[in-house]
């Protein structure tokens, strides 16, 4: 067996605080265990605990249905219009935040958060408002409402679609204004006119069915959406040239993403077909609006209409808003009574569940799992946490961890197991031990390559039953010294391997020896040299103390050689308590290990 250490009898640290951040993960050098941690009574991916009434948050206006729902379960502070300096005092207080497009939650509002805030609600569809790279930096989950305004979406393109063809908005302001302009305001047809939708999503494919009824031919770019999906609705995808230069009239229904910005742009107009029209119900950030405006002065675009612009509201005397060819309205995409109250329905549910600490079917920076998978491995989920912090603590002070490799087996077929909810699990039990860090599914994977700490994964298909996910789980530190010699496997590794018993999670591996020992409470590891006695010394040692020992088990390699004790205690024992076990006759060295 290659120990990398075999002390024999380890020294009580004195501090059991919690170190400070470091660039290298470094194990405490104490042998009792990692500092206080939150204790989770139920099973949550994303343990965003709070033990008191949350606090939410909703700072643009949300639908009654939405209110009630978070009303019932959190303090609901609605405040609308704050500044960004006001958003970011307040959200100190706050557990959850709840916007609409008009907020800009920046870096700064996650950072001013200090931990608190566990999750963003975008009322809606479009994250752009949202920076989501610094929410996952910070383990904010961020949930969105993808579906309850597409219809709305689609009415309202198909609403500017038509105004803007039949003049109706500048025909409207001229009789207001006393005139009656019958020549001027001759419109164009939409029957038979070749309609490009440019993003093939959910409103983009609404948009299309009902240009489809007004008697449109159309077609549609995306290069991510399905040429069978579209042609069951006799929408033909094609290539960004193609519908750009063939279309009539070009209908924009992508995110905003930095690909996607100002993708229609001097280039692109300039390959449309002289006198095409232009509606954008998506993102204002999609099109280059000083090109815009030149395209329509120049005629290439007769006509656009505009739901929405880079800047919101736009400059008063913005040249594109006041063109006379141009149709606008105020981002209004999403606002009907039926949408706002379906999208305040759909984010309140979202929030209270991530307040809750479920995973929600519509996290933006976090992997979606689904229910199913969720609710079959939440016991190996805990599994996986307590290996990773059980692993952890048997690193000696002062060894970096850096490469860590994790083994899953089970009759399963590979394909069969979504292994990113433990993998993060087991990122969150190797770095919170040792650092102050908040490790939760959304920023596990950033945390660990923050901290260059590299997780491989590995799966073993055993023959048998597949009605288990998982037979074991198995966590490894590479090239490091253990404070316990006894948990370095035979490859020079410090391994630590559990099951799931009776929906328990169960220590069943440590090093080469074979325990058993149920993830509850803490534990003792003892290796000794197999004899008669020693278990009832140590069992009386801690039942005068009162220490109830909870489990006990002992792995041995064979009758009077090496063996490894493993004792389940629900309360810590004392200084002096450990000391004495430490100095029991053939004990050769022993950890305690706190889960
Ligand atoms: N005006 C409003 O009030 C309002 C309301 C709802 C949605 N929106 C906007 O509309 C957008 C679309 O909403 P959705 O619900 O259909 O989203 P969606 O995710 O269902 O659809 C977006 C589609 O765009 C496609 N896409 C991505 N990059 C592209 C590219 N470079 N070229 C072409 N297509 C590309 C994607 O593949 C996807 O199919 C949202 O991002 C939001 O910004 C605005
Ligand atoms: O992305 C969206 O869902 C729409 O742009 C709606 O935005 P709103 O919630 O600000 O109306």
């Amino acid at each position: 067996m290659a120990a990398a250490s075999s002390t024999k009898k380890l020294m009580l640290a004195a501090s059991p605080n919690k170190p400070r951040l470091s660039s290298k993960l470094v194990p405490p050098a104490t042998i009792r265990g990692p500092p206080r941690r939150r204790k989770t009574k139920r099973f949550a991916v994303l343990a965003t605990f709070i033990t008191s009434k949350p606090t939410v948050l909703v700072a643009e206006k949300l639908g009654e249905a939405g209110l009630d729902l978070l009303k019932n379960f959190a303090n609901v502070d609605c405040s609308y219009n704050l500044s960004p300096e006001e958003l970011c005092t307040k959200i100190s207080l706050c557990d959850a935040l709840i916007v609409r497009s008009g907020t800009k939650v920046t870096r700064e509002v996650f950072e001013s958060s200090a931990g608190r805030l566990k999750v963003v609600g975008r009322a809606g569809v479009g994250i752009d408002n949202v920076d989501l790279s610094a929410a996952t930096e910070h383990g904010c989950l961020v949930v969105n409402a993808p579906t309850a305004n597409t219809i709305a979406a689609a009415e309202h393109g198909i609403a500017l679609l038509t105004a803007m063809a039949r003049n109706i908005a500048q025909a409207d302001a001229s009789v207001k204004a006393g005139k009656w302009q019958r020549n001027k305001y001759v419109g164009v047809s939409l029957v038979c006119k070749t309609l490009a939708v440019m993003g093939f999503g959910k409103v983009g494919t609404e948009v299309a069915r009902r240009a489809k009824g007004l008697g449109m031919n159309v077609i549609a770019h995306d290069p991510y959406a399905q040429a069978d999906r579209a042609r069951a609705i006799g929408v033909e995808l094609v290539s960004f040239e193609e519908a750009i230069s063939t279309a009539d009239f070009i209908s924009l229904h992508m995110p905003l993403t930095p690909a996607t910005s100002k993708m229609f742009n001097d280039e692109a107009f300039f390959k449309m077909k002289k006198g095409v029209r232009i509606v954008n119900v998506a993102r204002g950030g999609v099109v280059d609006e000083e090109a815009l405006v030149r395209a329509l002065d120049s005629g290439i675009i007769s006509q656009a209409a505009l739901d929405v612009f880079t800047e919101e509201p736009p400059a008063k005397d913005s040249k594109l808003v006041l063109h006379e060819n141009v149709t606008v309205t105020p981002h209004l995409g999403a606002s009907t009574t039926e949408a706002q109250e379906g999208v305040a329905i759909e984010i309140a549910e979202a929030v209270i569940g991530a307040l809750k600490g479920e995973l929600a079917a519509t996290a933006v920076n976090a992997p979606m799992v689904p229910a199913e998978v969720i609710s079959e491995l939440a016991p190996f989920v805990t599994l996986a946490e307590k290996l990773g912090g059980l692993a952890v603590q048997l690193v000696a002070g002062g060894s970096g961890v850096k490469s860590v490799k994790v083994t899953y087996a089970s009759a399963r077929g590979p394909d069969d197991l979504d292994t990113r909810l433990l993998r993060a699990m087991i990122t969150k039990g190797i770095i919170e031990p040792i650092s102050s860090v908040f490790v939760n599914l959304v920023n596990a994977d950033f945390i660990a390559k923050q901290r260059g700490l590299r997780i491989t994964e590995e799966r073993i298909v055993l023959d048998g039953s597949p009605e288990n996910p998982l037979e074991f789980i198995q966590v490894q530190i590479a090239n490091v010294e253990s404070k316990f010699g006894s948990a370095i496997s035979d490859i020079g590794d410090i391994r630590v391997e559990g099951r799931v018993k009776d929906g328990k999670p169960h220590l069943t591996k440590v090093g080469s020896f074979g325990v058993d020992v149920s993830l509850e409470g803490s534990i003792i590891l003892c290796r000794q040299v197999d004899q008669p006695g020693i278990i009832g010394k140590v069992g009386s040692l801690l039942g005068d103390n009162n220490v109830n020992v909870n489990f006990m088990s002992v792995g041995r390699i064979a009758p009077q050689k090496q063996a490894v004790m493993t004792i389940g205690v629900d309360e810590e024992p004392s200084r002096e308590v450990l000391k004495k076990i430490g100095e029991t006759h053939a004990i050769e060295e022993f950890v305690f290990l706190k889960l």
